[in-house]
Parts: structure tokens; C-alpha cells; sequence
């Protein structure tokens, strides 16, 4: 590991990791979302209540159920790992662990490695926000294999601890999980494997492929060649492969194994990590019954699916875009799941470009994650996949402004403080933050990568690196490189200043039209002039001395055909 100068993580309110910040808050009390924040500022995410939730969640899974007829022909004890795939519907791992046995002991291990710090600026790997909705997932995963006759087995400690010795407690022929495949997963797959051999009692471990639409085994190519270009493969997999049926699971899948003590779901406290309640913005609920609850709301419920295309750039609210993807990275929804429900769509409703465009973006989301297969490490690496040299800043106080919403340019610190403060931010908020960063104050663009691995509760190992080495310019796709001009992006995406006026209070009471240009005597002074286009309109753009990237890339202007 590269020696971090940040040793010592940055002081910043997020950062509430020790032990003697005990919140007692049971974590049935992060369901609770007053009316009277929903009324204000606070909007929860989806907007059903829990009684809804629960209806919409019990006919979804009676639609995707498998006939009561279906047997299972499995002899013994299978164990299934519950990892990022935090759900029953369409779990291939779950039906093969029930199917493959006559008693199934579904297990979750929480890992002390995900509370710990991120590889190198020292960052809390796993924020309080992000924390809160794993601790939901886990409860409604308990839920909803109750309801079909199994419980959680939920331990504190590493996966290749607790796993070999439950094998042997339970005489498991077999450990299921879905496979990852970024190196941290990676390693901890295989010291499961060393832990299981070890234990000598022939208990196998078998990995199965659940997180992507298409799937791999279906690519019409090797992985390894997946193509650089995204409209290549994209092309490639729409012409040539077919995306498989979301697996239907049974109604009933006990019996379980008798066991003294399932475990209960952790408080935060325990987690070493300090509640963070959303005071404004969007708040999301976690687990599958939210997830499932969010498709029904956004496709039925308020019929958004039909104009998403033109929506899907917005920045304010919960509905101009789907916001499935907190529940796809902890694998509460399925893509495919997601793509059958279009479809029912399309027949039942309309088919359109904007239906297509959410199978467009899901597709990005593939290739990401076929991506990191092909690169492996350099998806992590400074130069990226195409080791592309520069000279990069690793300015802490610069870092710290744009962290902290205070670079005196309010489209950035907007979209930061959302960030902080909910755990989410638009694609548009993301590519506009995340070029500032590297191209107008020439920071190491891992800076922001372990920020968001941080804070973003949809944090994807895939889509977040492979975003920001796009993003910086050091992606696969050497096409692929983009400057956002702030005035541009700002006049196009907020033109009358209602999202940098939620977020950054102090501009509400400006005209429109000064919103995104205040100046030093209405906001602050700006941190650093831009590369292109003006540099704050009155505000005092003060030079970086850390200077800015100097790569051997050109900072074209964004194309507006990446994901
Ligand atoms: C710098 C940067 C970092 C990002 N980090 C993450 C991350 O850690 N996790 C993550 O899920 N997404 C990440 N994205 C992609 C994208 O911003 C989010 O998926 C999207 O904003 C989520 O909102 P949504 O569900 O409403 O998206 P929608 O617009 O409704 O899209 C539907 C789904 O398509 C997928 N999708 C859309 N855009 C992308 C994309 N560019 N790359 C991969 N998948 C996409 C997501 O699964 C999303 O839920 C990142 C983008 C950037 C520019
Ligand atoms: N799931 C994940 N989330 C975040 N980062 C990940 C994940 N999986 C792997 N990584 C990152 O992959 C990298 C591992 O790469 P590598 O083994 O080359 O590290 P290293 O040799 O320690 O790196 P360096 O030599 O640059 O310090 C690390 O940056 C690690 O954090």
C-alpha cells in the first residue's frame, strides 16, 4: 500500500467513529420518518408508508414466486453467505443453497474491515449514512426470509472466521455466496476457501454470478476482451445476448437448522459509528421491501418511467431520476428484476425512448463491472488502466473545501453538502464535482473516489472507480475525457438557481440570476479560478498554488455520450 501523507484521517463531522459517541437508538428507529419532515425538507425515499411498503413487497414476491409445486431434491445443510446481494427475489445463490439441500442456514457476516478506513487518504470506509441503511437491509432481509421459514443468522467478525467454523458446527456440505470481483472481495473469497479446507470436513465452497443484468457467462466474448469502448459492448451484448429471467424463488424454503442465537442487528454504536439523521433532502429507506416499494412507486405509482429520458439529468427531488441504485449496490433489487418490470411496463403502459434509456444506464453498470475484471487493480491505481502519467496536487486545504461544500462556487458546494448530508447525489452532480476536481484544482482524483467510497450509499467498488478514472481521464477509453465548464453546466441543469438555493441557504434570498454567481460579498471567495469559462463573476478567484493536473491528456470538452 502506497504510504498515505494523510496518515491521520481529516477532521470533518462525518467522521464520528469512536466508541465513546454511543447512540442507544434501536435500529427499528431509522424507519421513522416524521410527517412533518416529509412536509419540509426531508423526503423519504420511496415516499410509501409502511403498510404500502409492505403490500407492494408482498404481491411482488407472489408475482415472482415459483410454483408451490417445485420441489427440492438436495440432501444436508447448505450454508448461503449473504453478501452485496441482500435479498430474496431473483437470488440465484438462494435458490441453489435451498435447492441443493434439506436445511439452509442463511448467514451475514459484518465485517470489521468495512468500518475501517479506506486504502489511502484514511477515510471512514463505510459512513454513518451508508452504515444506517446496510443495518435496514439487514433487518427486512431477516424479515422476509421469516416469512419463508428461515431466519438471519446475523455475526459480527470476518467471513473466514465465522464460515468454516459454522460449517463445521452444522456438518454444511456446501457455502454458497454471489461472486465479487474487485481485489478486496476477492481476497476475502479466498481466505473462506483456505478457512473451509482447513476445517477438513470436504465443505465446498461454490460461487455464483447475481449482480449484473446480462450474465457473464452469456458475454458473447471473454471477459477479458470486453471491448474498451462502451457503445461496442453495448452493441455487442443488445445484438447477441439475451437477458435471463429473474430466478423465481419459492414461497417456503425451511427448515432451518436449530440455532441458540441468531444475532440481532447491530446499532450503530456497536458499529463504532455515530447515528446521522437526514435534516434535509432525500432519505432512503433500506432493505428489499424499500427497493421493491421504490420500482413500484417510480414505474406504477406516479408513472415517471415513460419521460425519464428527459428528466434523468435533474439535480433537486426524488423523481427525476429512478434513485434504485443505494438498493442495487446492496443487491436488494435485481437488474433483472428491474428489466422484467420494464417490460411489464412497455406492454402495459407505453414503450418509449426513456423506458429503453433505464436498460441504457443499466448496461453502463454491466460494463463497469465487467470492466473490473479486465483491469483489475489499475481501476484503483493513480494512472488508472491506461497508467496515464501527470503530475497531480494533493492539496488538503483545497480537498477540504471541496469536501465541505466551500469552494465559493455553488453548484459544487451544493451538490457536496447533498452528498454529506443524505448520502446521494445526481450522475449530473457527480460528473460536474468530479471534474472541478480534477480538472479545475488538479487534485489526485482518488481524493474524491475515497470520499464518495465514503459517503455515497449506492457505493459500488465498479461504478464509482470506474466513473472517476473516466472522469479524470484515465478510464480505458482514452475518448473518454472530459472538461464540464461550471458556467455551462450550471446555466443548463439549474437555470433558475433552485438547487443551489435548497442546499446553500444564504443564496435563497438572491435574484435568480445571481444564484450561481454571488460573489465574495454575498457567499465566499472562490477557491480557485476555472480553466475555462469565467471565474466567479465578481467572487475573487484566488491561483492555486498546488497547480492543476499536467498530464499527457488534452481536457477536451465533456462529449456528452458517456454514462
Ligand atoms: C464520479 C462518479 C461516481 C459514481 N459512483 C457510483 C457508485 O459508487 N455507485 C453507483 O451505483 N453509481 C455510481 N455512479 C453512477 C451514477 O451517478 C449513479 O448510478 C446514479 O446517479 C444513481 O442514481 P439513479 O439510481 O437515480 O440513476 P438512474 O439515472 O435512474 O439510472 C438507473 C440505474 O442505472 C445505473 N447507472 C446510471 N448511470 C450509471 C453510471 N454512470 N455508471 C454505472 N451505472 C449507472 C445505476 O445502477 C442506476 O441506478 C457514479 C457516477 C460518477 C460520475
Ligand atoms: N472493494 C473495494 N473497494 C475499494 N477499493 C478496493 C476494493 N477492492 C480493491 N480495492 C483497491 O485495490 C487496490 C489494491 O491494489 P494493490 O494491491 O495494487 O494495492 P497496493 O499494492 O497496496 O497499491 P499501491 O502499490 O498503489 O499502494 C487498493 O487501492 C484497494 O483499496
Amino acid at each position: 500500500m502506497a504510504a498515505s501523507f494523510l496518515s491521520s484521517p481529516f477532521s470533518h463531522p462525518l467522521r464520528r467513529f469512536t466508541l465513546h459517541h454511543l447512540s442507544n437508538k434501536p435500529v427499528s428507529s431509522l424507519f421513522l420518518c416524521s410527517a412533518a419532515k416529509m412536509n419540509g425538507h426531508v423526503y423519504r425515499v420511496p415516499a410509501l408508508d409502511e403498510e404500502e411498503m409492505a403490500s407492494v413487497a408482498g404481491k411482488t414476491f407472489e408475482r415472482y414466486a415459483l410454483p408451490s409445486s417445485a420441489k427440492r431434491n438436495g440432501k444436508g445443510t447448505a450454508i448461503l453467505w449473504f453478501r452485496n446481494d441482500l435479498r430474496v427475489l431473483d437470488n440465484d445463490a438462494l435458490y441453489r443453497a435451498w435447492s441443493s439441500s434439506d436445511t439452509l442456514l442463511p448467514v451475514y457476516c459484518l465485517d470489521p474491515r468495512l468500518f475501517q478506513t479506506t486504502h489511502y487518504f484514511a477515510f471512514p470506509k463505510t459512513g454513518a449514512l451508508r452504515g444506517a441503511f446496510l443495518m435496514e437491509c439487514l433487518a427486512d432481509l431477516r424479515k422476509n426470509l421469516m416469512r419463508r421459514g428461515l431466519n438471519l443468522l446475523i455475526r459480527s467478525g470476518k467471513p473466514e472466521d465465522i464460515l468454516p467454523s459454522l460449517a463445521k458446527d452444522f456438518g454444511a456440505h456446501t457455502v454458497l455466496a454471489h461472486k465479487e470481483t474487485c481485489s478486496e472481495e476477492l481476497q476475502v473469497e479466498r481466505l473462506v476457501d483456505q478457512g473451509l479446507k482447513g476445517v477438513g470436513n470436504g465443505t465446498k465452497l461454490e460461487f455464483i454470478w447475481g449482480s449484473t443484468m446480462y450474465h457473464k457467462d452469456d458475454l458473447p466474448f471473454d471477459v477479458l476482451d470486453l471491448p474498451d469502448v462502451y457503445t461496442q459492448f453495448r452493441k455487442s451484448v443488445e445484438a447477441k445476448c439475451r437477458i435471463r429471467s429473474s430466478t423465481r424463488i419459492p414461497i417456503s424454503l425451511g427448515p432451518t437448522p436449530s440455532v441458540d442465537n441468531w444475532g440481532d442487528v447491530p446499532t450503530l454504536s456497536q458499529l463504532g459509528t455515530e447515528l446521522q439523521e437526514v435534516t434535509r433532502g432525500m432519505r432512503f429507506v433500506g432493505g428489499e421491501s424499500a427497493g421493491v416499494g421504490r420500482v413500484f412507486e417510480y414505474f406504477w405509482k406516479k408513472d415517471l418511467l415513460k419521460v425519464y429520458k428527459e428528466t434523468r439529468n435533474g439535480m433537486l427531488g426524488p423523481d427525476y431520476s429512478t434513485k434504485f441504485s443505494p438498493w442495487l449496490a446492496f443487491g436488494c433489487i435485481s437488474p433483472r428484476f428491474i428489466y422484467e418490470e420494464v417490460q411489464r411496463y412497455e406492454s402495459e403502459r407505453v414503450a418509449n425512448n426513456s423506458t429503453y434509456w433505464v436498460l441504457f444506464e443499466l448496461i453502463w453498470r454491466d460494463y463497469f463491472r465487467f470492466l473490473s475484471i479486465k483491469c483489475g487493480n489499475s481501476l484503483f491505481h493513480l494512472g488508472g488502466p491506461r497508467n496515464v502519467q501527470g503530475e497531480w496536487s494533493q492539496d488538503k486545504k483545497l480537498f477540504e473545501s471541496w469536501r465541505d461544500g466551500k469552494t465559493g462556487y455553488p453548484i459544487i458546494d451544493a451538490n457536496m453538502k447533498e452528498l454529506s448530508t443524505t448520502g446521494f447525489m445526481s450522475n449530473r452532480g457527480r460528473q460536474i464535482v468530479c471534474s472541478f476536481l480534477v480538472r479545475d484544482m488538479g487534485l489526485d482524483w482518488r481524493m474524491g473516489a475515497e470520499w464518495f467510497e465514503t459517503c455515497l450509499l449506492d457505493y459500488d467498488p465498479c461504478s464509482n472507480y470506474g466513473n472517476w478514472t473516466y472522469g479524470a481521464g484515465v478510464g480505458n477509453d482514452p475518448r473518454e475525457d472530459r472538461y464540464f465548464s461550471i458556467p455551462k453546466q450550471a446555466q443548463n441543469y439549474d437555470p433558475e438557481g433552485e438547487y443551489v438555493a435548497f442546499w446553500v441557504q444564504q443564496l435563497r434570498r438572491l435574484p435568480k440570476e445571481k444564484r450561481h454567481w454571488p460573489g465574495r460579498l454575498m457567499y465566499m471567495d472562490t477557491v480557485v479560478p476555472l480553466k475555462h469559462g469565467h471565474g466567479g463573476g465578481g467572487g475573487n478567484a484566488q491561483t492555486s498554488k498546488s497547480g492543476g493536473f499536467r498530464g499527457n491528456h488534452s481536457g477536451r470538452r465533456s462529449r456528452h455520450n458517456g454514462p
